[in-house]
């Protein structure tokens, strides 16, 4: 991009440079502010009009990174310190903005919101004049019913409702993506998502980790294969030890939580579900939000600012226009308009996710004052991360009864071993899904996966890490990858990983620094500022600093370690490996649903990494 055109005598001089940032800094705020909101007016009111403004604005922004790239490119790297020449490498790392050909710049831009907007506008017929969308009917339906057809139905149509109409479309998006970023020396689009991890090792550490972790998930999966057998029926589960992908209690199997009840081990206990006693309660959207605003306020941290109480889209409107419902945080990049959008629905579900959101909004509050550049996360797994850390204590059983949800609390083993278990249906379930979709996606890019490969690839990873199949026949046609946000919404996925592991490490970290003793899964660092000051000194750094280096500052370590995450599961670990027994585990791949074949002979039962490594 920048150097095929010949240039100058490189700046030498660091005040140049200062006053190049200082202007830069200043435009970039604008032009990302200009951007946001035009791209806020297209989320929260899907229309062609709102469509075109908003590419126009991408478009302006793209080739504003163009040029200040050019321009910081003219400037000598090695006389500067480390933080400026740190600025300079990120103002020019424009990932796909260096399309150079406008032409295909603007076709990229067309194709990105075509993906996200029939995503968004999908609705799965369940019958001819009944077609329901996502939010909140479709998620209903997978967290209260039982009906195993009607599951499928709504499994099999929100599937044809999307990936059939987007599989070209990707093809196309990743074909122009990778051109794009090539110019800037990545190999493809997957190098340049795993190079915002800045350490070469990335791919190896990612997949030692789910190894690792590994072993907390088959017994989990053979616990929850055993309860859905009672529920459904043994006849409805294949014999190669695979849960079909409809009954887990989500549209793609990725956390289990509305299945606490049927799953925890002691049933007569009081329920852990706190969504019926909201809605006694008549929780509002806006009450759930203050829940989760008081908790950051009791750590010392920085309120919602007003802006965000005028401006935020806290419900689903109910005017008939299309807006895209999948909740996210937003940065106006100005220091004071930060903003949620979430179709929020009263449920303990969406009390968690409000404050993963918010965790972001926290995130962009602390750092504010950053060059721009900086106005990011440590890595993009701390920024994921800072919600659910805050979510691990407000779930507490103590935490649930102080905010009135919980009316008994009691500590005995029983209820404990319940607990974990209703945490593990969160956080342990959704580690092969976090894994495997950028698994997926990194073989796309690099053109190890070919079109007429990606659905059959999916189901690969899907069979062997997650130990689900699909429920009914999948053909080539399909595009599954398409039916979950962050493939046609091209928002990477490594990052939930990456944030369900290192969570708990900052878990721990502040829970010792709240003075916290006892078992790690029952801390509440609610009212902590000892907690929250160690939380905000690391918030405020962005990634001003190497993420190795604000881990280290915080937990004492500078690498990702999954250790934390086995000790607060370790009680529950240990009752499933003597319920389980050497029942648990399922065959790498997928079984034969073809409706003519005998049920084929399978494998050995259990999935570990030397039968995966034969069968891969
Ligand atoms: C519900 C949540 N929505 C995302 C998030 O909050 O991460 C949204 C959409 C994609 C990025 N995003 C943002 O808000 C970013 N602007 C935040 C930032 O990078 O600043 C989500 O997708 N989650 C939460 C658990 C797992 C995953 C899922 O639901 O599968
Ligand atoms: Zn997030």
């Amino acid at each position: 991009l920048m150097i095929s055109e010949t240039r100058g005598e490189l700046i030498n001089n660091v005040s140049a440079a200062e006053a190049f940032l200082a202007t830069y800094n200043a435009e970039a705020s604008q032009v990302s502010n200009r951007y946001a909101e035009a791209s806020w007016t297209y989320n929260t009111n899907i229309t062609e009009y709102n469509q075109e403004i908003m590419l126009k604005e991408r478009l302006a922004a793209d080739k504003f990174s163009q040029e200040a790239a050019w321009n910081a490119s003219g400037y000598n790297l090695t006389v500067m310190d480390a933080t400026m020449r740190r600025q300079f490498v990120k103002i020019m790392d424009i990932g796909t903005a260096a399309q150079t050909n406008e032409t295909k710049l603007i076709h990229l831009g067309q194709i990105e919101s075509e993906m996200e907007t029939i995503y968004s506008t999908a609705k799965a017929c369940l019958a001819p004049e009944k077609c329901l969308p996502l939010d909140p009917d479709l998620t209903r339906i997978f967290t209260t019913s039982r009906d195993y057809d009607q599951l499928i139905a709504a499994w099999k149509g929100w599937r044809d409702a999307t990936g059939p109409k987007l599989k070209n479309l990707y093809t196309e998006f990743v074909t122009l993506s990778n051109e794009a970023v090539r110019n800037l020396g990545h190999a493809d689009l997957g190098a340049y998502w795993r190079s915002r991890y800045d350490t070469p090792e990335f791919e190896a550490d990612v997949q030692a980790l789910f190894d690792q972790l590994r072993p907390l998930y088959e017994h989990l999966h053979a616990h929850a294969r055993r309860r859905l057998k009672t529920i459904y029926g043994k006849d409805k589960f294949p014999s190669s030890g695979h849960i079909p992908a409809h009954l887990l209690g989500n549209m793609w199997a990725q956390q289990w939580s509305s299945l606490v009840d049927e799953f925890v081990p002691y049933k007569g206990k009081p329920s852990l579900d706190v969504t019926p006693e909201m809605v006694h309660q008549n929780y509002t959207a806006e009450k759930i939000f203050h829940t989760a605003d008081n908790f950051f306020q009791s750590l010392g941290m920085i309120p919602m600012p007003e802006p965000f109480w005028n401006k935020s889209m806290l419900k689903k409107p109910t005017d008939g226009r299309d807006v895209v419902c999948h909740a996210s945080a937003w940065d106006f990049s100005n220091g004071i308009d930060f903003r949620i959008k979430q179709c929020t629905d009263i449920t303990q579900q969406h009390l968690e996710t409000a404050h993963h959101e918010m965790g972001h909004i926290e995130y962009y509050l602390q750092y504010k004052d950053q060059p721009l550049v900086f106005q990011k996360g440590a890595n993009p797994g701390f920024h994921e991360a800072v919600g659910d850390v805050i979510a691990l204590s407000v779930q507490t059983p103590e935490h649930m009864k102080s905010i009135g949800l919980l009316h008994s609390v009691s500590n005995d083993t029983e209820t404990d071993i319940n607990f974990l278990m209703s945490m593990a249906l969160q956080k342990i379930a959704f580690l092969p899904f976090g894994f495997l979709i950028d698994q997926w996606r990194w073989r796309v890019f690099s053109g190890d996966t070919k079109p007429e490969q990606y659905n059959e690839h999916w189901w690969n990873l899907r069979c062997r890490y997650q130990g689900v199949s699909a429920p009914v026949e999948r053909s080539a046609s399909d595009f599954d990858p398409g039916a979950k946000f962050h493939i046609p919404a091209n928002t990477p996925y490594i990052r939930y990983f990456v944030s369900f592991v290192i969570q708990f490490q900052f878990h721990k970290a502040l829970c010792d620094k709240s003075g916290y003793i006892g078992p790690l899964h029952r801390c509440d660092i609610y009212n902590s500022t000892e907690a929250g000051t160690a939380l905000s000194e690391m918030l405020k750094l962005g990634s001003s600093k190497p993420w190795t280096d604000e881990m280290q500052n915080l937990t004492g370590q500078a690498k990702m370690d999954a250790q934390p995450l086995m000790d607060y599961f370790k009680p529950l670990l240990e009752y499933l490996r003597k319920e389980n027994g050497n029942d648990y585990g399922w065959d790498p791949i997928c079984p034969d649903l073809t409706p003519t074949s005998s049920g084929r002979n399978h494998g050995s039962k259990v999935s570990s990494p030397l039968t995966t490594l034969l069968i891969s």
